[in-house]
């Protein structure tokens, strides 16, 4: 099914979708070269006149997810690079590429790895017998995340519309999470973060004096976690054209004047950063175990 999502239809074929949508579908070099093309003629933002597939049912599109795990894991303290330490005895990243691989709509797993440790990861993930329904790949990360992110979306195939973007760093999100996300796409969002409410009150502050110059109304926050799930074409747009330093996908997105849509997240779905990050991970990794999962 295409529907038209920024605007009115643009010059459709004969089965009601635009010519350069159909060429974007192809699988194979060709395939890959109309996509560039493509997506030179934006058809993402404000005004813009594009219609894009919804439904993998018409296209035979997958979906994919992108994992960057290429961070060092400096505020965890000194030790492997973070996705590789582990957690009831099995490395983070493969708690979440075991997440992302559990949800039935993700078909591509990209890793990003530490950029000298591609062969490693490769190894590891071999090692802990991943599903083999699943095609799972390892590409080198960069610097930033950003980079990282990039160069995972570069090693994605041509019959992938569809990203769900997830930090390995949040290795104990939920099923429901995952697949909550590519629903929304699916239904029609170009991109859906996950998010949950703020129990603290949130102030901004001058970083110099340490002053407060306000309070946000805390209703109207949430904080948001990942999967980040994108039409494949506008992320990739996002990363071609947003250089400004970002901490997450969607705000790249943001910039391109697209509406992000927030859905539910989980409180599982938390982000391991800090050395207590770690401890509550083991304990829901307990209590999960306890419950026969
Ligand atoms: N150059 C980078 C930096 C981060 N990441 C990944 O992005 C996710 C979120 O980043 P974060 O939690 O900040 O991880 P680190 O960068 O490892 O943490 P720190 O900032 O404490 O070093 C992680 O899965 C991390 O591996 C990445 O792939 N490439
Ligand atoms: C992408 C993210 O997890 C959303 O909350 C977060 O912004 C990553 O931040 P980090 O500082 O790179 O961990």
């Amino acid at each position: 099914m295409l529907v038209p999502r920024h605007g009115p239809p643009s010059r459709r074929t004969d089965r009601g979708a635009p010519a350069a949508l159909l060429r974007m579908s192809r699988k194979g070099s060709e395939g890959a070269a109309d996509r560039a093309g493509a997506l030179a003629a934006a058809p993402y933002g404000p005004g813009s006149s594009q219609a894009i597939p919804t439904s993998c049912k018409d296209t035979n599109l997958r979906t994919a997810a992108v994992i960057p795990a290429a961070g060092r894991g400096v505020r965890l303290g000194p030790g492997a690079p973070k996705a590789l330490r582990t957690l009831g005895g099995v490395p983070i990243l493969v708690h979440a590429v075991r997440a992302m691989a559990a949800a039935r709509a993700v078909q591509v797993i990209v890793v990003v790895a530490p950029p000298d440790g591609a062969t490693e990861v490769r190894a590891l993930l071999d090692a802990h017998g991943l599903p083999e329904s699943t095609d799972i790949r390892v590409v080198p990360g960069g610097e930033q995340r950003q980079d990282s992110v990039r160069l995972g979306l570069a090693a994605l195939p041509d019959d992938v519309d569809v990203v769900l973007v997830h930090d390995a760093a949040r290795p104990l999100v939920p099923v429901e999470t995952v697949e909550g996300v590519v629903a929304a796409v699916r239904g029609g969002a170009p991109a859906v973060v996950p998010g949950l409410p703020l129990a603290d009150t949130v102030k901004s502050v001058d970083p110099a004096s340490g002053a407060v110059t306000g309070t946000p109304q805390r209703a109207l926050l949430r904080a948001v976690q990942t999967p980040q799930g994108f039409e494949r074409d506008l992320l990739a747009k996002a990363h071609a054209t947003v250089t400004q330093d970002v901490t997450d996908d969607a705000s790249m997105v943001e910039q391109l004047g697209v509406q992000v849509l927030v859905v539910p997240g989980h409180e599982e779905a938390f982000k391991v950063t800090r050395p207590l990050d770690l401890v509550l991970a083991e304990a829901v990794l307990a209590r999960r175990r306890a419950h026969g999962h």
